[in-house]
């Protein structure tokens, strides 16, 4: 057999058929859901009076419209207590298993299904959801999809899908002390942009991805979609297989002996070849800090606000003018003048607990700046759980953040954690597009350790000056 990518392998082991007009149909082995894009699948197979193929294969949890206050009380908004009760009656009926509001595993569903163990190397993995490629840490084949393909799955436990091209990423050299995942994402898709890997699975590999923790990879390929991937993934090894072994849903025993010789083969082969290749010296890296209202707009600390006259056409020249307008920033502000109203740290990309040691370690015996409102949101209420055990939550509220229930609060506009109009944000998630944050409110994406550092300065500030790096 000829060499094959980690992706070419995942997919030859899951392919059920390929129609001659080239789509194949992959089976799904797992299946994440939320409230968000669930309601109409479901709706769909009532009427069509079809069951689930597997219930148990799938695994859901209330996220994006729960409350991160007082949850015990219920949830106020009515449109986010009926889309939550709406899921909570649907897998109540299908008999799908499901991690309710108050239980202290649920959490936002990225963060979830690894922490279950629900996500496994090899394994195909879909939510409608686009971060899932957030799994591809483990070595999944993991990515989002529409309502309408929750339904195929639900009812088939397989989807119409067509191959995509391989583009493996190299980043070469030690990162840094004091930059971490966050900062190689970003910096990837400033230079690639945010259509740079449309129509490709992108592997991660380099000794800075194996030096990562699966925390970090998981923000490594959390992002891969915003640099237009369909999918991230990362070869699993020692550090994955740590991380999962014991884990709730993983196997046990003789079952997890078998897995382990089975997840040993989930590299590329040395001989496979790409159809794209994109290298990255991390040596010298900075923390990266967003500018604009995409990802790709992205500068070192250190750096200013790019001038829109050097756009290399006139249509880039329009779009970098538009978002500094909305981001109402002047081309050559140094980044570091640019002063905060808010800070969030969280997300599926930034919420879980190695992010928030690291935005504590920064805010330790330090105090939020005046006029900052500061928000911390774990991934999940085991991180939570763990979070308090090591006295993070009091490390914060001593510094004057606020420490929340876990969900996606604050990254995007669908909850109570929203911000005002005009208000601008150095926020640990993974978007800022316009009105992401909430309508007319301005976003910028960091790290956690960045994050935290901006929280206590009032502006961005190198976080590595803080740590005494
Ligand atoms: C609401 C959901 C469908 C959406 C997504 O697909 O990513 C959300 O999670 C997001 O991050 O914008
Ligand atoms: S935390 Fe943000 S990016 Fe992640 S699933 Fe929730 S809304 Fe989407």
């Amino acid at each position: 057999m000829s060499p094959r990518t980690l992706y070419d392998k995942i997919w030859d082991e899951h392919l059920v058929t390929t129609r001659a007009d080239g789509t194949s149909l992959l089976y799904i082995d797992r299946h994440l859901v939320h409230e968000v894009t669930s309601p109409q699948a479901f709706e769909g197979l009532r009427e069509a009076g079809r069951p689930l193929r597997r219930p148990n294969a799938i695994l859901s949890v209330a996220d994006h419209n729960v409350p991160t206050i007082d949850r015990e009380k219920g949830i106020a908004d009515e449109t986010c207590r009926l889309q939550v009760e709406a899921l909570e009656a649907n897998v109540a009926s299908y008999g799908v298993p499901y991690l309710p509001l108050l239980d202290e595993r649920q959490g936002i569903v990225h963060v979830v299904g690894p922490e279950q163990g629900f996500t496994l190397p090899g394994t195909t993995i879909v939510c409608g959801d686009s971060h899932t490629s957030t799994h591809g840490a483990f070595g999944a084949l993991a990515f989002g999809i529409g309502t309408s393909e929750v339904e195929h799955v639900m009812a088939t436990q397989t989807l119409p899908q067509r191959k995509s091209k391989n583009l493996r990423v190299r980043f070469e050299g030690a990162l840094p002390a004091g930059l971490g995942a966050k900062d190689l994402a970003l910096a990837l898709i400033g230079r690639i942009g945010t259509a740079g890997g449309t129509g490709h699975v992108m592997e991660f590999t380099g000794d800075a991805v194996r030096a990562l923790s699966m925390e970090g990879r998981m923000t490594l390929c959390n992002m891969s979609i915003e640099a237009g991937a369909r999918s991230g993934l990362i070869a699993p090894d020692e550090t994955t297989f740590a991380y999962l072994k014991g884990r709730p849903l993983a196997p046990k025993e003789a079952l997890w002996d078998t897995a382990l010789a089975h997840w040993r083969t989930l590299a590329s082969d040395a001989q496979a070849s790409f159809d794209t290749d994109v290298v990255l010296d991390v040596s010298a890296l900075a923390p990266q800090v967003t500018w604009g209202t995409s990802p790709q707009w992205v500068t070192d600390v250190a750096g200013r606000v790019p001038d829109p006259d050097q756009a290399t056409s006139a249509e880039d020249r329009q779009a970098m003018l538009r978002a500094l307008e909305y981001m109402d920033l002047k081309p050559g502000t140094p980044i570091e003048d640019i002063a905060l109203q808010a800070v969030f740290i969280g997300s599926c990309t930034n919420g879980r607990i190695e992010d928030l040691r690291e935005a504590a370690a920064v805010a330790r015996g330090r105090r939020v700046a005046a006029g900052i409102r500061a928000l911390v949101v774990p991934g999940s209420g085991l991180v939570k759980r763990q979070a308090e055990a090591e006295g993070l939550d009091r490390i914060f509220t001593e510094a004057g953040f606020e420490w929340r229930q876990p969900g996606c609060s604050m990254c995007l506009g669908m909850n109570d954690d929203r911000l005002a109009e005009g208000v601008r944000c150095a926020s640990t998630s993974n978007r800022n597009f316009e009105g992401r944050q909430g309508r007319g409110s301005r976003t910028h994406l960091v790290s956690p350790g960045m994050a935290a550092a901006a929280a206590v300065a009032g502006h961005f500030t190198d976080v590595r000056r803080l740590m005494g790096a």
